[in-house]
């Protein structure tokens, strides 16, 4: 993104984890932040990060986050949108950036009764590095070239793919308890719970690494980790059997129907 084509006013409507992380992104190290402008709940979030960054200005309501920005990310918790958005007049003009997990196009749109462009998006934490390759629909040039900028984009064809998307991120935090369910065993085990979760985290940040190695195949990467007959493949086959893996395709499309 050129600095001609960057979006210079940028409003976010709900500033917890994700909207912290967007913030961060746009403005950490840059050179020539966009003007962000947040809404004010979360008194002491919005004040940190307004100190922290000269671009950023907390509004005095959401209406005037909306009337400030060209771009308005909306991330509340999905019950939260009524009270949020309800009776905020949003011109035709602004793009409106929807990353609320589970909150359609339609629905949003009912909402806030705009003829607005409404795009939605999957950002990951890792908008905080400028490293999420962000999942959006439908493709807009203003909201492409934002998450362009904050890691990458992957415009997809339609809501049905874009939820298939958002089921995956789902998964995210089953990992992480699954590095925490090896730590406890390994602890339980009478090794050092320290010991252990150091261990833990380097095998698995290693795993991080080798995929970002993209000339080979996540079966290649398995195959090429494990020895035939060895631990690994024992482990795998007596754990992570079909009928796990089909728990596991079922459990998502069980989300799936939910979105
Ligand atoms: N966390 C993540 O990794 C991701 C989250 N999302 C989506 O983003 C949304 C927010 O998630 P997350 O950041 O985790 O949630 P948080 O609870 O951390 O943040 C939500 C924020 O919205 C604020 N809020 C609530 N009501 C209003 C209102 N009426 N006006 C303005 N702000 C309001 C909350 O303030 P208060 O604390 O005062 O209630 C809070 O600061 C969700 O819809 C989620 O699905 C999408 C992608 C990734």
């Amino acid at each position: 993104m050129t600095e001609e084509d960057a979006v210079k006013r940028i409003g976010i409507i709900g500033v917890g984890e994700i909207g912290r992380a967007i913030v961060a992104g746009l403005c950490d190290g840059a050179d020539r932040p966009p003007e962000v402008f947040l809404s004010p709940r979360g008194a002491g979030t919005v004040a940190e990060l307004s100190e922290r960054y000269a671009s950023v200005r907390v509004c005095a309501g959401n209406q005037e986050v909306v009337d400030r920005s060209e771009v308005v990310i909306i991330a509340v918790r999905r019950h939260d949108r009524h009270d949020a958005l309800a009776g905020l007049r949003v011109a035709g003009d602004k793009v409106v950036v929807n990353v609320m997990a589970g909150v359609g196009t339609d629905d949003l749109r009912r909402t806030l009764a705009t003829d607005a462009p409404l795009v939605r998006a999957i950002p990951l934490p890792t908008v905080r590095e400028r490293r999420s390759v962000t999942v959006t629909y439908p493709s807009h040039p203003v909201a492409d070239s934002l998450f362009e900028h904050l890691g990458g984009v992957l415009p997809v064809a339609d809501e049905a793919a874009f939820n298939v998307f958002s089921a995956l991120t789902g998964t995210l935090t089953t990992h992480y308890s699954y590095l925490a369910t090896l730590t406890r065993w390994t602890a339980d085990h009478g090794i050092d719970p320290g010991d252990a979760d150091r261990y833990v985290r380097g095998l698995f940040q290693g795993v991080g690494r080798s995929l970002g190695d993209e000339t080979r195949s996540l079966h290649q990467l398995a195959a090429d980790h494990e020895t035939p007959k060895g631990n690994n493949e024992r482990i795998r086959t007596t754990w992570f059997t079909p009928a796990n893996a089909q728990a596991l395709g079922k459990a998502l499309d069980d989300l799936l129907a939910d979105l």
